[in-house]
């Protein structure tokens, strides 16, 4: 099963402490996990293997997108900073629409992330 990761720069922390609840069953699971750039080296310092793509405003939203219309995703988490304003807001909103037109699982907050990563990881 693979998930893909991303998160704003004001919310990698968050990812990477949400992550850390979860290092046991994600190992039990099974779990790729795929990361745009530099969410993916935060991911990668705290001790996690993460495939790296590239840098959110260079296309990595974009490459995870693809990802999701291949039906190549378990699921998307994608911790958005909704204080913040992005340059590729367009790419942001492409995904999230291919993760509703495909149907695929997308988790934009902590809360609901733990709810979902709670299902995916049930053993
Ligand atoms: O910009 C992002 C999501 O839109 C995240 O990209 P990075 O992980 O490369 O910072």
């Amino acid at each position: 099963m693979k998930i893909a990761l991303i998160a704003h720069d004001g919310k990698k922390a968050d990812m990477v402490h949400f992550l850390s609840g979860f290092r046991e069953r994600l190992h039990q699971a099974d779990v790729d996990l795929v990361a745009t750039g530099t969410t993916g080296s935060h991911i990668e310092k705290a001790g996690f293997e993460v495939i790296k793509l590239l840098s959110g405003p260079f296309g990595g939203d974009a490459q995870i997108a693809a990802m999701a219309a291949q039906k190549e995703l378990a699921m998307v988490v994608f911790f958005r900073d909704p204080l913040d304003k992005h340059p590729h807001e367009p790419d942001v909103q492409m995904l999230m629409r291919i993760c509703d037109v495909h149907n695929i699982p997308l988790a934009t907050n902590p809360a609901s992330a733990e709810l979902m990563f709670k299902a995916f990881t049930q053993t």
